[in-house]
């Protein structure tokens, strides 16, 4: 199955982007075309495309920006259109499990396969076994059984998965040095070297948003900024499967959304496709880019989108409203069960879909600050 969008398609969603005023997406989108060309010149020109846009940010674009971009896309779209890749497997987890030596925890057996393009996120709540799974994905444990089968590595041996594969943990290791100096030499020893060395650390630098904190150090720079430098770093050692324990933690809720976004495309990126596997709390935030997502909870997979998912025998709604309860079945024509957890309700009715429990809250004059159709969500069953 092909993962990657053609090109044209590409410039035309950029174009629309510009258009409509989302000059962030649209600056990230040009960096993320220019690098799956691989043209070092286009590569330059997107870089310096951004790094004028951050000067407009708090202010009006002006038209030399606009007049700018275009002209690269316009470059973009005359070079070659390499989009002919197919997806290709990356790790099979067959019925692996854990349990560690002190303590009560399991994992339960799990099984889990990861291709290239694919992003696969664990949710689930504190505790659970998230950080224990994909440290099994990631070979850090000792797995009590199963197996994991790195389909692109014949026999693989340690330095063959450490280049194959990165981890993310929670908790970013220091470094020492200014930023960008890190990120020379992480990429310097994953073999960039010279001039593409340079352009691909200002690539990184703009595509993260830590150009400004180039010239900084670990101590002056927030976690939200630690994670990107990471991701950045990793980024340049091009792995084919990236490991995120928790990468939102840090991040503000804008940053949150964006970041998931760019790792979706970077894992269908042509430069380097990737599988991505990551966990995270944030369950609406995962679903919208993720492809597949499992529930975890007591350390067994309770629920996963896509193959073998439970039909659903009800529809669940989230709603969050000033109205009380008496007003609210009123709305619904008693055609709903009303959970309230303090700070919004859960509807649930076998009759009436998620549209429809909208128009009947709407029609019944209820006050609506947030609503939410979870009815397919993971979030149904936590
Ligand atoms: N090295 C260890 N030895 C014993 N128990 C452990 C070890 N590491 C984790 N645990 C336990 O395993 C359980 C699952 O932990 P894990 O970190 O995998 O969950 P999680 O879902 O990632 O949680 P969080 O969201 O809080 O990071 C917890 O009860 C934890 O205390």
């Amino acid at each position: 199955m092909p993962i990657y969008t053609p090109m044209h398609t590409r410039i035309v969603e950029i174009q629309s982007y510009l258009q409509h005023n989302d000059h962030s997406l649209a600056v990230r989108r040009i960096l993320d075309a220019s690098l799956d060309i691989a043209d070092m010149t286009l590569l330059k020109e997107a870089i310096a495309v951004s790094q004028a846009y951050r000067q407009y940010k708090d202010t009006t674009v002006p038209t030399s920006f606009f007049q700018s971009a275009n002209a690269l896309l316009h470059k973009i779209s005359n070079a070659t259109d390499m989009f002919t890749d197919q997806t290709t497997s990356l790790v099979t987890a067959r019925e692996i499990s854990k349990t560690y030596s002190s303590g009560n925890f399991s994992l339960r057996p799990i099984s889990i396969q990861i291709n290239t393009g694919d992003v696969l996120g664990i949710v689930g709540e504190n505790g659970n076994g998230k950080t224990t799974l994909l440290r099994c994905m990631a070979g850090q444990l000792a797995l009590d059984s199963g197996e994991l089968h790195f389909a692109q590595l014949e026999k693989p041996d340690y330095y063959d998965i450490k280049h194959h594969l990165a981890f993310i943990p929670q908790r970013i290791p220091r470094w020492y040095g200014l930023l960008k100096d890190n990120l020379h030499f992480s990429a310097a020893i994953s073999g960039v070297t010279g001039e593409e060395n340079s352009v691909m650390v200002d690539f990184m630098l703009e595509r993260l948003d830590l150009t400004p904190y180039a010239h900084l150090t670990w101590t002056q720079i927030s976690s939200g900024y630690r994670t990107r430098f990471e991701i950045a770093r990793i980024l340049l050692q091009k792995p084919k499967l990236l490991i995120l324990d928790e990468p939102l933690a840090n991040l503000d809720i804008n940053a949150q959304q964006s970041i998931l976004t760019d790792l979706r495309f970077m894992a269908k990126s042509v430069h380097n496709p990737m599988g991505i596997l990551l966990s995270s709390q944030q369950l609406h935030e995962v679903e919208k880019i993720a492809d597949t997502v499992l529930l975890i909870k007591k350390g067994s997979c309770l629920f996963r989108t896509g193959e073998g998912e439970k039909t659903a025998d009800a529809f669940v709604v989230e709603l969050e409203t000033t109205a009380n309860r008496a007003l609210l079945l009123k709305a619904l024509d008693d055609k709903g069960e009303l959970q309230f957890n303090g700070g919004f309700y859960t509807i649930t009715s076998k009759e009436l879909p998620a549209q429809d429990i909208l128009s009947k809250l709407v029609n019944g004059s209820i006050p609506i600050t947030y609503f939410r159709d979870i009815t397919h969500s993971t979030k149904r069953f936590i």
